[in-house]
């Protein structure tokens, strides 16, 4: 059998409002949300043992990473599962009861968006699973020798993302543009968006936990409404400012890791142009205001300063209190990159 590859996008939240919370639990949203061009590498094989054999390792290293981030490479800052709690794992799981397919599979993932960073890369992760998956049982479903696989249509996709988490319906609609999210994030709405957007991302070395930021959330009184995001990156960019660029749960998270707070500080020293952290964080982003800045010069100053920072605290403390498990900004690590939104449909690619 051929193997399907794809790579899975993160995501920015370009505003996030918490309008309720829910007898489920769940916080009814208005979220606005980039796909952008920081990308996991996915492949997906059927073969015929009925078990998933999946391998995960960080790109382009495990301990390239590390060195950015400052920790051990044995951290638990890095460690992504690859047993069934894998939501690509998980989304399998669920293709295989609804097609009936009973061989296996052999996955291939390789990060490099940052996990628990609010930037989405496990839901996207999934939600390329169901993608690879769906087209790998249509081929099977074609051949002679598999006439009991069951074809899956988006409604069954759209069901399983749903049953995989908040996000994973964003990440499914492979399509560029901005959308905004509302019920837990799973009612979408696409807007097309007539230029690219550049951003410099930083990931500050910690997880966040999802579910514990929005157990520690408040539900806002009065409410804002992302319409004015959406007019601002769709039809009026000379109106982006700090002001409009906004997310309920910042405050959140600050309050629950200090790292949050000081890379959205370091940020802000080194750039005047807006900042915002996405999703449930850790990860904080600057949006350029000038189209033509690819974000390398920034994220060259950020780098900079960064380096700086890593050295000072490595003469003053020694390199061992620099790897200690847990460091992060404080003792100088961070991940920084120059991202733009997709402007383009991310591909299925079978050989
Ligand atoms: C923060 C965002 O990334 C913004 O796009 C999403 O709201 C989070 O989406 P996600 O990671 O797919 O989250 P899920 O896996 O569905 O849920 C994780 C946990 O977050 C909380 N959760 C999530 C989404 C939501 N609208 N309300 C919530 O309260 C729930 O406690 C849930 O148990
Ligand atoms: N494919 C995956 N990639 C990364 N983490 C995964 C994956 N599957 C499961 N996980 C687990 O999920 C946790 C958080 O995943 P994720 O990266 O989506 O969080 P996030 O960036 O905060 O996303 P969100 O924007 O949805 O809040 C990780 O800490 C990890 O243990």
């Amino acid at each position: 059998m051929p193997t399907y590859r794809t790579s899975p996008p993160g995501k920015l939240n370009l505003f996030l409002e918490i309008l309720g919370k829910r007898d489920d639990g769940f916080h009814e949203l208005d979220t606005v949300m980039v796909a952008i061009d920081l990308r996991d590498e996915l492949s997906v094989r059927p073969i015929e043992p009925p078990e998933i054999s999946l391998s995960v390792d960080w790109l382009p290293s495990r301990s390239a990473i590390a060195d950015e981030l400052g920790v051990a490479s044995d951290a638990s800052v890095l460690d992504v599962p690859a047993d069934p709690s894998n939501l690509v794992h998980r989304a399998l799981d669920l293709v295989n009861q609804a097609s009936g397919y009973r061989g296996g599979w052999e996955v291939g993932l390789g990060k490099r968006i940052p996990a628990g960073a609010g930037m989405g890369g496990a839901s996207s992760d999934a939600a390329a699973t169901l993608r690879l998956a769906a087209a790998a049982i249509e081929d099977l479903a074609r051949s002679p020798a598999s006439d009991r696989v069951r074809t899956l249509h988006d409604a069954d996709l759209k069901s399983m993302a749903e049953q995989l988490g908040s996000d994973v319906p964003f990440f499914l609609n492979p399509t560029s543009g901005l959308a905004r999210a509302r019920g837990r994030g799973e009612k979408l709405q696409f807007f097309d968006l007539p230029r690219s957007h550049e951003f410099v991302v930083v990931y500050p070395g910690v997880a966040l936990s999802t579910a514990e930021v929005y157990r520690n959330c408040h539900v806002s009184d009065p409410v804002r409404t992302g319409d004015v995001v959406i007019d601002a990156f769709c039809n009026e960019p000379s109106t982006i400012s700090e002001k409009i660029l906004y997310n309920a749960l910042q405050s959140t998270a600050c309050g629950l890791s200090p790292q949050v707070g000081e890379a959205l500080h370091w940020l802000a020293d080194t750039s005047s142009n807006p900042c915002l952290m996405t999703g449930s964080g850790s990860a904080s982003f600057v949006w350029l205001a000038d189209p033509n800045d690819s974000g390398r010069t920034l994220a060259a100053d950020l780098v900079r300063t960064r380096d700086q920072r890593t050295n000072r605290l490595s003469e003053q403390s020694g390199p061992e209190a620099m790897i200690a498990e847990g460091s992060s900004v404080r003792s100088g690590g961070a991940l920084i990159r120059a991202v733009s939104t997709c402007m383009a449909a991310s591909e299925i690619l079978i050989a």
